[in-house]
């Protein structure tokens, strides 16, 4: 099942806050991460997907399906919420069944597969208990279960683990993504957390302002965000502003550094992109993008020391990731030294 948005556009009555000329592609068995910051449209997004929100223009389709019309119960889409909103009242096993007794399921059928469902999420031995005796972490797996119970057409996670302890994330992170895997579950996840979204995700769209920035690979997005906006939101970066002086030199005001300058010719103003992890401490003296200064802030993180590498004249340190600090001088690859156009 693929999900389409096809210029989607859609206002909250009263005001210009919502989603402006969106559109994004899900392929089947496809898991996108959409980030961005508070406010971004991210919620608003999967409600319009799910129909809980109704009245944009433009077209979303499921499998070429036009979902305008359709009402939430009959989309077929699996959803789940950071608060768990599982049924107090209802045991376990009748919380997965849930749904498949909506659409008048036999008993004895919803059972077994409700039961089916919880032996995947690794909870087959929870059945008969209350909800309220599991875990955050648990809870989460049955509100996964009892999305996957009605054979989705669609799966929309809204923040699932931004409710949970950061050691039960990191293992629910990987279980969820090898049951979607495993179901080739079309599927849309929000987070506002860009590693869950990076180790997640075939690819991650970034929001802002209603608006899809950028929609790639977490690698590509990563490595070759489109703009400032998106690098700045994905990952840490220096960012600095610069002049194209020559064929693949960049003038920063204060150090001429040699970068891919593609197709820019002298004069173009651009933005210098370097992450942390491509500053190298203490290059030989005379090697290409040596900078000299000192070393300010220091955060040491174990394997890594994150540090402020400060240049006379920069305006703003650099930020550095390596064993050690550097004792005088950073230096940078020219293909680490990326240009986004401003
Ligand atoms: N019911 C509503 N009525 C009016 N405006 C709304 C309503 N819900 C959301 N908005 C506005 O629409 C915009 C997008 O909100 P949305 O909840 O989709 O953002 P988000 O990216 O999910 O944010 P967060 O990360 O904080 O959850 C925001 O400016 C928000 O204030």
């Amino acid at each position: 099942m693929s999900l389409v948005l096809d210029h989607v556009s859609y206002s909250y009555p009263g005001t210009t806050q919502g989603l402006h000329d969106l559109s994004l592609d899900v392929r089947t068995g496809e898991l996108v991460a959409v980030i961005g910051p508070s406010g971004s449209g991210k919620s608003t997004l999967l409600k319009l997907v799910s129909g809980l929100e109704t009245g944009h223009t433009g077209r979303i389709a499921l499998d070429g399906e036009d979902l305008s019309r359709t009402p939430v119960h009959q989309r077929h889409i699996g959803m789940v919420f950071q608060s768990y909103a599982l049924f107090p009242h209802l045991n376990v096993l009748d919380n997965v069944a849930y749904g498949l007794k909506l659409r008048k399921v036999p008993a004895a059928e919803r059972h077994r597969r409700a039961q089916e469902l919880l032996d995947v999420v690794g909870l087959g031995d929870y059945a008969r208990r209350a909800v309220a005796q599991l875990s955050g972490g648990q809870q989460q797996r049955v509100a996964l279960a009892r999305a996957l119970a009605i054979d989705p057409r669609a799966l929309l996670l809204d923040e699932p683990l931004s409710a949970l302890d950061a050691s039960v994330r990191g293992h629910l992170r990987d279980q969820i993504r090898a049951i979607q895997q495993r179901f080739n579950a079309t599927t849309l996840l929000v987070t506002h957390d860009q590693e869950e979204a990076l180790t997640m995700a075939d690819r991650v769209a970034v929001m802002q302002d209603g608006r899809l920035l950028q929609i790639a690979t977490p690698r590509d997005l990563y490595e070759h965000p489109a703009s400032r906006a998106v690098a700045q939101f994905v990952g840490l970066s220096t960012l600095l502003p610069g002049t194209v002086s020559a064929s693949d030199r960049v003038n920063l005001g204060f150090a001429e550094l040699a970068a891919p300058t593609g197709a820019r010719t002298p004069g173009t103003a651009v933005h210098v992109l370097i992450r942390p992890e491509h500053i190298e401490a203490d290059p030989p003296v005379g090697s290409v993008n040596r900078l000299a200064g000192r070393t300010g802030a220091q955060r040491y993180l174990g394997a890594l020391t994150r540090y402020d590498f400060e240049v006379a004249g920069a305006g703003a340190p650099f930020l550095a990731e390596s064993a050690w600090p550097a004792r005088e001088a950073i230096g940078i690859a020219p293909a680490h030294v990326r240009l986004l156009d401003d």
